[in-house]
């Protein structure tokens, strides 16, 4: 038997997110293009050689970006919409795409599968594919000069074709052909490089395949390997294969398993199917999604009876999927509680247990203490105090089926509010951030070292919130924020403040394009310790006699967005954090707020990969939701709010939450989503954003206008709201303050026509 440690991909940003620090200021104009380059191949280089020295035998290139790598390759294979023709070719047109500029839009951007992780959405005008001038070659030559024989990665032609929109179903023919072609061509150039193999990543082969798209997948890999002389490696990851039987007889030379999401089914599917002798079958087996030290023993144990049960002549052990979800190294985390250091393994630590995992099963190291050490830091992690808090096991176990419902239903509530709130018809709000300027991060940074003292970083805080007060007053907002600026971010800023989470000083982790974030680990038991909120939303509501809405990071999102704890079921933890949420939702309402709104923009996302799973999630998640939010009286008013996702086919979950009013994100789909309003009425407050909050650009009144009035039919009067798509902290104070004064005008000439009608 023949081992071989791979990793999927690694993580592009850097120890200390010097990719980050290069692409932007490459936007901002304080690098040129050649230093982009330079900069951008020496991180590169440095990744390379990183993992080389972690002792890793097939290193992966490809797995690099300027931005994103579904862009990579749409842009590598023309797939360039028509609004970019004026735009300069090359990296401008690149970035145009990716950000938006002045004069046009961005492209979609959407979630990768059930990651935090957000992708550029490839968009068909019916243009043809060709091969364009691309970097995949240059990856592959400075490895080789390094000595290194790379394993070259790209998206695979399944998962492009089917994460691409665009695509008419007259038009599909004539797409696939193309795309055949752009593929083979890439990987015939890329084969003449001198690499043995190409490493395809096949997502997608792990949703739910019907008969005519698993002829698809066929078609595809018969034709492509066909004409391809390099060995193709396929890997799946996020869940077990779909239709394995027909997946592990394409013609290729390998195929990569998840047997961390997937292991049940995948090694069913290998007993029930074998796995063909001539191929090396990838073994998935370190988590490549969370940051917990495995258990080695454990998983030299799983490898073992994979083999046992299909005798694979070679067999690659790798990550679980991309470690592009993890943080690079937990190496300098020197400020979290002592025993969960050693529990700890970012993408660096990870590579060293597929390492030691390598040498327990081909006897090359003595590997005993490694292994003993990794067994005993399991049972530390498991029995720790932290993990069994009485309070909250008894307030889990005291729930009843009324901490999960409003006393009264929607109608009764919706018709105390308007009597309670005084709101005006197509009441106006935003989503809750406003920017983060360079010198709130800057006071920030400053007040984490100790530079200015707590009260002059709360001063700081108080002069913001009163300055944006009275901004938002100027615009003529009807329901007010107090901007979140003492806020990271919506889910590590909650998570400072409760029992039972962690912080990284370094663990980020990009979440599209250069944004990149920090997510807390949970890992013991989550309770509320004191106000988190209050202060903040009182001290902005005392300069307005408007509105000013309380602002919550919800339990699902909160969950989704950490590293969470795996020795009890997610489902326990919602509730763990719900319970906590549902007590700060009382200290508002103790503080007299009246509008809450609670956010659950990772809701969607969070939901499995397999159709047959679906129900189980949504039973818990919005259980979980409701049991935070349930508990307040008629009169007041629950917004949340979602986000960077279709909701077209998610009415019926949204409508569960029994939630006063949401804003939901548009541009994404709004089209649809109207769609689906009209045919299935939405009992709720509602309100679809008028302008994509991604780029710089400031939409006219007459683009929201045209947005807003699309939905007058399906959204009944009284219950149209009028908001951005989403938070407004990257965005620059300007570019706010305009798209919001015409944000504001439309609901102006939306209440005189509707009032004309
Ligand atoms: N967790 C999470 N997931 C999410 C979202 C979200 O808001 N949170 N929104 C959606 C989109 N994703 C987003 C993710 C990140 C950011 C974002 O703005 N990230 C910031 C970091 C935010 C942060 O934690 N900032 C810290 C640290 C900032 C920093 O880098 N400070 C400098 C020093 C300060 C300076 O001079 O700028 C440093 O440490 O070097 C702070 O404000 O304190 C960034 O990458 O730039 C936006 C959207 C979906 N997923
Ligand atoms: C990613 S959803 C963001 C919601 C949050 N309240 C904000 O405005 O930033
Ligand atoms: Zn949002």
């Amino acid at each position: 038997m023949i081992y071989e440690t791979t990793v999927i991909g690694y993580p592009y940003i850097g120890e200390q997110r010097q990719w980050k620090k290069t692409v932007e200021s490459f936007w901002k104009g304080m690098i040129d293009e050649q230093t982009l380059h330079a900069q951008l191949k020496e991180q590169r280089l440095e990744n390379v050689k990183r993992q080389y020295a972690l002792g890793v035998e097939t290193i992966t290139t490809g797995d690099f970006t300027y931005y994103d790598r579904m862009l990579d390759l749409a842009t590598a294979f023309n797939l360039i919409p028509k609004r970019y023709a004026e735009v300069e070719k090359g990296i401008s047109t690149y970035y145009a795409m990716a950000r938006g500029t002045k004069d046009v839009v961005a492209s979609e951007m959407t979630k990768w599968f059930n990651t935090n992780y957000h992708y550029i959405v490839p968009e068909y005008e019916g243009q043809r594919l060709r091969l364009q001038s691309h970097r995949y070659i240059e990856y592959i030559d400075e490895a080789l000069q390094l000595g290194v024989t790379p394993k070259p990665t790209f998206i695979g032609p399944y998962t492009f074709f089917t994460l691409t929109k665009g695509i008419q179903k007259e038009q599909e023919a004539a797409f696939l052909l193309d795309l055949i072609h752009v593929y083979t061509e890439l990987l015939q150039q890329v084969a003449q490089t001198g690499v043995t193999w190409i490493q395809l990543e096949e997502p997608a082969f792990t949703t739910t395949l019907n008969d005519e798209q698993q002829q698809l997948i066929q078609a595809l890999y018969t034709q492509i390997c066909e004409q391809v002389d390099t060995k193709i490696f396929v890997t799946t990851y996020f869940e077990a294969c779909s239709a394995y039987d027909v997946i592990s007889q394409l013609p290729i030379d390998g195929l990569g398993l998840d047997f961390v999401h997937g292991k049940k089914e995948n090694i069913e599917n290998l007993r029930k199917h074998g796995f063909p002798e001539e191929k090396v079958l990838g073994v998935g087996i370190v988590n490549g999604r969370d940051i917990w030290a495995a258990n080695l023993a454990q998983c030299v144990t799983d490898v073992r009876a994979i083999e046992q049960l299909v005798q694979p002549t070679h067999v690659w052990l790798q990550t679980s999927c991309s470690l592009q979800h993890v943080p690079v190294s937990a190496m300098h985390e020197t400020k979290l509680p002592q025993f969960l250091q050693p529990s700890l393994a970012f993408a660096d630590e990870k590579i060293r247990e597929l390492v030691a995992i390598r040498q327990t099963l081909d006897g090359t190291e003595q590997t005993t203490n490694i292994l003993a050490e990794s067994l005993q830091q399991q049972q530390v992690l498991l029995g720790h105090k932290s993990r069994h808090n009485e309070h909250v096991a008894e307030a889990l176990r005291t729930l009843q089926p009324a901490h999960y419902t409003r006393d009264i239903p929607f109608e009764k509530r919706q018709a105390l509010q308007i009597e309670a709130l005084q709101l005006p018809d197509f009441p106006t709000t935003t989503i809750g951030s406003f920017p983060q300027s360079t010198a709130v991060k800057q006071n920030r940074a400053k007040w984490r070292k100790q530079a200015i003292s707590n009260s002059e970083y709360e001063a700081f805080i108080e002069e913001e919130m009163k300055r944006w007060i009275t901004i938002q007053e100027e615009i003529g907002l009807d329901v007010l924020v107090h901007g979140e600026f003492e806020r990271t971010d919506m889910v590590e800023f909650f998570g400072e403040k409760l029992d039972g989470f962690a912080f990284t000083q370094n663990g980020w982790v990009v979440s599209y394009g250069s944004r990149c974030v920090k997510p807390p680990i949970i890992y013991g038991d989550v309770a509320w310790v004191s106000p988190m909120t209050v202060n903040e939303i009182k001290y902005a509501q005392q300069y307005t006699q408007k509105h000013v809405k309380g602002m919550l990071t919800g339990p699902v999102t909160i969950l989704n967005w950490s590293f969470v704890r795996d020795d009890i079921p997610r489902e326990v933890v919602a509730q763990q954090i719900a319970l906590a949420l549902r007590k700060e939702i009382a200290s508002l309402e103790d503080a007299n707020v009246q509008i809450i709104q609670v956010d659950e923009p990772a809701l969607r996302e969070g939901l499995p990969l397999r159709k047959e799973q679906h129900a189980d999630y949504l039973r818990w998640s919005v259980d979980a939701f409701k049991l935070a939010t349930s508990g307040v009286a008629a009169t007041t008013q629950i917004h949340t709010h979602m986000c960077y996702c279709e909701f077209n086919d998610f009415l019926a979950p949204i409508t569960a939450l029994d939630a006063d009013v949401i804003s939901l994100e548009t541009s994404r789909s709004h089209g649809e989503l109207i769609d689906v309003l009209a045919t299935d009425a939405y009992p709720y407050g509602i309100g679809l954003g008028v302008y994509d909050i991604h780029s710089p650009r400031v939409p006219s009144v007459e683009e929201m206008l045209t947005i807003a009035t699309d939905s007058l039919h399906v959204i009944p009067r009284q219950n149209f709201w009028v908001n951005p798509d989403c938070g407004l902290k990257t965005r620059g104070e300007q570019e706010t303050i305009a798209a919001l004064s015409h944000m504001v005008e439309v609901a102006q000439q939306l209440r005189q026509r509707v009032t004309v009608q």
